[in-house]
């Protein structure tokens, strides 16, 4: 659900939409990210046992990892309606004390890019995790006077991509902190096999392993593929076999490692005109025409997971792997 300034994979309203019928709505339906669905459901169930709103979890992780749905998840299991909002769209305290004192009692409030949140609203949350209670400012200059209001117990899940910009104070209030990671491949199988059975669309296992393989270790990205391919096959009066699924990720310049055109140009770009590194994250965004904190967050954390780019104290550089995969020659240092 991030705006595109963070994900470029993110998508139009259609996709969004395509999205949302494939989401699972129990712990059980969510694939792969085994300990964290442990630590979640173990959460969760001595809550309901004590009676009690769940503690408030962080979820970290890069874009399309499944943070928006284990908001979902959280509060489908916990059976109290979610409300969603974003750190973007909360950029006074005004918005959040809007957001917060509307909030029915064991409401889950899904905050996603939690680290764009305004600060005086970042402040007002502390009290509002800790004790269900914020302070309205009423007035204006020195005749200003706090009112306190107290809240309804809610739920918090607050996801990130970059949780090292999170305040100290606010981390130490999650009481659950779930980094998720890259799926693996036998993982991605399993969403697309689901996808597949959910859309119709009659996918050999050699199909499923392709799409799995080459969507940068990410659901949403093996989602959208498997979107186009049942496109390709359709115009093309094909089935969706193994030569459609090629043909698909062929035409959407998707490479056999899964690199998508971004992946590619910041990695040609360190290769050639940086021969290799260390560059600086600024520069190398600058010379893809690309947001720091995309390449930063969606970018560079799969190319670090692919094994072709490492970070060193004085910047990015390609491995050995990388110059191996881009078929060319490392300059002898
Ligand atoms: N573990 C999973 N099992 C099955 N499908 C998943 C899983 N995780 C994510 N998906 C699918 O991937 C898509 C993207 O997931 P989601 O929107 O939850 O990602 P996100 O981490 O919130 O992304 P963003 O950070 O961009 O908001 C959804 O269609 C969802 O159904």
């Amino acid at each position: 659900m991030s705006d595109a300034v963070t994900d470029p994979h993110a998508g139009s309203a259609a996709e969004i939409a395509f999205e949302g019928a494939l989401r699972p709505s129990t712990l059980d339906e969510f694939v792969g990210q085994s300990k964290v669905r442990g630590q979640l459901k173990l959460l969760l169930t001595a809550a309901t046992l004590q009676g009690r709103t769940p503690d408030h979890i962080l979820l970290a992780g890069p874009p399309g990892l499944g943070k928006t749905t284990l908001s979902m998840i959280v509060a489908e299991e916990t059976g109290k309606p979610l409300r969603m909002s974003s750190g973007p769209a909360i950029q006074h305290s005004g918005d959040l004390a809007a957001v917060l004192s509307s909030l029915t009692p064991g409401e889950v409030l899904f905050i996603d890019e939690i680290h764009r949140m305004a600060r005086s609203a970042e402040e007002m949350l502390y009290l509002a995790m800790e004790d269900f209670r914020i302070d309205i400012m009423v007035g204006k200059g020195a005749g200003a006077t706090s009112v306190p209001l107290e809240l309804s117990p809610f739920t918090l899940v607050g996801a990130t991509t970059r949780s090292g910009l999170l305040p100290n104070p606010l981390r130490d209030r999650f009481g659950f902190t779930a980094h998720l990671e890259f799926y693996a491949t036998e993982e991605l199988e399993q969403v697309v096999a689901r996808a597949a059975a959910l859309l119709g669309v009659d996918l050999a296992s050699d199909g499923v392993h392709e799409i799995a393989s080459r969507s940068r270790g990410t659901p949403r990205i093996a989602n959208r593929l498997l979107r186009r391919v049942r496109d390709f096959a359709l115009v093309h009066s094909e089935r969706a076999d193994i030569s459609a699924v090629r043909g698909a990720l062929e035409l959407y310049d998707v490479d056999e490692r899964g690199l998508d055109r971004l992946d590619r140009a910041v990695m040609e770009t360190l290769l050639t005109r940086f021969a290799g590194g260390p560059v600086g994250l600024g520069t190398l965004s600058m010379s893809v025409g690309e947001e720091p904190e995309t390449v930063e967050s969606v970018v560079e954390p799969f190319l670090v997971r692919a094994g072709l780019i490492a970070r060193t104290p004085r910047g990015r550089i390609a491995t050995a792997e990388a110059w191996r995969h881009f078929g060319m020659a490392q300059p002898s240092s």
